[in-house]
């Protein structure tokens, strides 16, 4: 984020709405307008090229495009970014297969249709560096639980986490105020304050693995809040997201309950998890158009 101008808009790809890359200020909030409060990098850190098939690039550009590296401002970051999401996406792995023992119980999966399986050979999986701009007094929305992030729950399948970093002018310090930083929201309606170390990976469920056990997994809600009060101006917060979530061309087998999104799936057919996603986009779009 503190590259200079040129070299971030050198880093931009908007012909994968800003996925891959640097993007700020390109994604929209539910109120429609610009999210302005954070800066992110994009890219898959398992592989350089999804594919280079140009009709799969041009119908899923966000899944299917390529990364773009810092190679010669930043040479040590694609190595550091690569080697961060592939240790999440191992640990990811292991707990994918407990997460199948865990539905198994509930519901009959075929082996290769469960999550361990689906997240092991997708080619989609896309980290994401995130950059909290400092915090500012008097912001519109600064008293809300959900003042840097709003409430949502992640479309994919587990997004790995690691712990936000505090710093001010870049310098690494603990946040002045405690009560800063990532919420969720409980099965049974709780709102807790997600506490975990430096050397910790904390993941969460995403909805498509919500849809595909049959809701014996639940998304996680979660937002994050800016620091309040006098001494937290300018504290900025950093951290890294793993979305780990199905091939484009996963054929999704919905089970025939489904809660969330239900008014997309059709109830005789299998969609891909690309056509899913699209369909996601399109409603979301549609929203904010109305
Ligand atoms: O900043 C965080 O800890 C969470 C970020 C997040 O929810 C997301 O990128 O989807
Ligand atoms: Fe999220």
């Amino acid at each position: 984020a503190k590259l200079p101008k040129e070299v971030k808009e050198d880093l931009e790809d908007p012909n994968s709405r800003y996925n891959f890359g640097w993007s700020h200020g390109k994604e929209k909030l539910e109120s429609g307008k610009p999210d302005i409060l954070k800066g992110s990098f994009y890219a898959n850190p398992i592989l350089d090229t999804p594919t280079t098939e140009t009709s799969l690039i041009q119908r899923y550009p966000s899944y299917c495009g390529s990364n773009i590296w810092p190679r010669n401002t930043l040479p040590e970051f694609e190595v550091a970014f690569k080697a961060l999401g592939m240790l999440i996406f191992d640990v990811g792995l292991m707990l994918a297969y407990h997460c199948d023992q865990y539905v198994s119980r509930g519901m009959k999966t075929r082996k290769d249709e469960g999550l361990e399986s689906i997240l092991r050979r997708s080619r989609c999986h896309k980290g994401r560096l995130l950059y909290y701009f400092p915090s500012q007094q008097g912001d519109p929305d600064g008293n809300s639980l959900s003042s840097w992030c709003g409430w949502h729950t992640d479309h994919g399948s587990l997004t790995g986490l690691t712990c936000g970093m505090f710093t001010k002018d870049g310098v690494e310090m603990s946040c002045p105020d405690s009560a800063a930083g990532l919420y969720i929201r409980t099965r049974s309606d709780q709102i807790v304050k997600v506490v975990f170390g430096e050397d910790d990976i904390a993941y969460q469920i995403g909805e498509t693995t919500e849809i595909l056990s049959g809701s014996y997994l639940c998304a996680t809600p979660h937002c994050v809040q800016a620091p309040k009060g006098e001494k937290s101006s300018g504290i900025e917060r950093s951290t890294f997201a793993l979305f780990m979530q199905p091939d484009w061309d996963e054929k999704l087998n919905f089970p025939e309950e489904v809660r969330i999104h239900k008014e997309l799936i059709p109830s005789n057919s299998a969609l891909t998890f690309g056509e899913y996603s699209e369909m996601l986009l399109d409603k979301y779009y549609h929203q904010k158009q109305t």
